[in-house]
């Protein structure tokens, strides 16, 4: 798949000396859906600013759709549409004229009917005519999409998207991100909510101090998420796993109580009744099992307090 943003070694510090981004390098595909998550201040918005020429880096590049956006930030602005964190609309002004002036911002020709066709897919259009101070948060977070899709970008950043708003809300949101996708549209989006990064990314990245900790696919962190322990209780103590049972993953705690054995949830067998029949067999009786698992948001905060340690 082509490349459509290329961050190569982008840092910022800011004039107070803070360094929000430090020695970032990503490349992200068209297409793609990729979740930035992160702690607060962690960098996320910084970085969207840069690639949106809000933001002037102190070091590194990055192009748009093969446009590096300093020296050929009118051709990668135009490419790129971004929904703010804060909503900030023209309170007396109607939806669909607030739509049609940012496209006009663009220098972009009027198209009424490619704007109504945001508007209900947005499912905004009956809404067209109301002025935004008449709308629901959810509704005015909707308008900032609409506004940000007007000019027809191939990339969307979405700043925290369903920061504050309720659960019914945020699966809307999620399926409006949906739809985009199936258009084409390469979505970049930031999220304190792990869920929604499980939801919606295709690739997640975590960030934390300006850096970037890692980049990988989120059905491959969940996979690693799909690991289990089963925690197996001993009516009496072992002074060691039976040897009749090692080479099967199994570990003894120190008090000789209970048995820990990892096992892949997805997996066809997990090779747990196997494993109870032969402790069974070995005369060993349990007295209780349970499993726990490490859920993305462990992984997380064991990652960003692993860099702050
Ligand atoms: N205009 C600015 N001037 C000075 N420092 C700034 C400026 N904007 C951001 N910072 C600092 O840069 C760091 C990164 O901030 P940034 O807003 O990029 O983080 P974030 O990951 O988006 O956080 P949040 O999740 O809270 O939105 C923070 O320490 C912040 O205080």
């Amino acid at each position: 798949m082509a490349a459509i943003i290329e961050i190569d070694r982008l840092s910022k510090q800011y004039g107070s000396g803070t360094k929000a981004l430090d020695d970032v390098s990503l490349t992200i595909d068209e297409g793609e859906i990729i979740a930035l998550l992160g702690p607060n201040g962690a960098g996320k918005t910084t970085l969207i600013s840069v690639i949106c020429g809000l933001v002037v880096p102190t070091g590194g590049t990055v192009r748009v759709g093969g446009h590096d956006i300093r020296r050929d930030w009118r051709a990668a602005r135009k490419l790129i549409g971004l929904v703010p964190q804060e909503i900030a609309l023209p309170p007396f002004e109607s939806v669909m004229n607030c739509v049609r002036f940012t496209r006009g911002l663009y220098g972009m020709a009027p198209d009424d009917a490619y704007l109504e066709r945001i508007l209900r897919a947005l499912a905004l259009w009956d809404k067209r005519d109301a002025a935004t101070r008449e709308l629901s948060g959810g509704m005015k977070r909707r308008v900032l999409i609409a506004k940000a899709l007007s000019h027809r970008p191939k990339v969307l950043f979405l700043d925290e998207p369903t920061a504050g708003v309720d659960v019914a809300l945020r699966r809307e949101m999620w399926e409006v991100v949906g739809d985009l996708r199936r258009e084409g549209v390469t979505i970049i989006l930031t999220t304190h909510y792990l869920e929604e990064a499980e939801e919606m990314a295709d690739r997640v990245g975590v960030i934390n101090r300006g850096q970037l900790l890692l980049v990988r696919p989120t059905a491959e962190l969940m996979g690693e998420f799909g690991r289990k322990t089963l925690i197996i209780d001993l009516d009496e103590a072992l002074n060691a796993v039976p040897a009749s049972l090692m080479g099967r993953g199994l570990e003894l705690s120190a008090d000789g109580r209970s048995l820990r054995f990892d096992y892949d949830t997805r997996a066809d067998r997990t090779g747990i009744a196997r494993l109870l029949g032969d402790l069974a067999g070995q005369g060993i009786s349990v007295r209780d099992v349970s499993t726990r698992q490490s859920s993305l948001e462990e992984v997380f905060l064991s990652l960003v307090s692993e860099e702050a340690a």
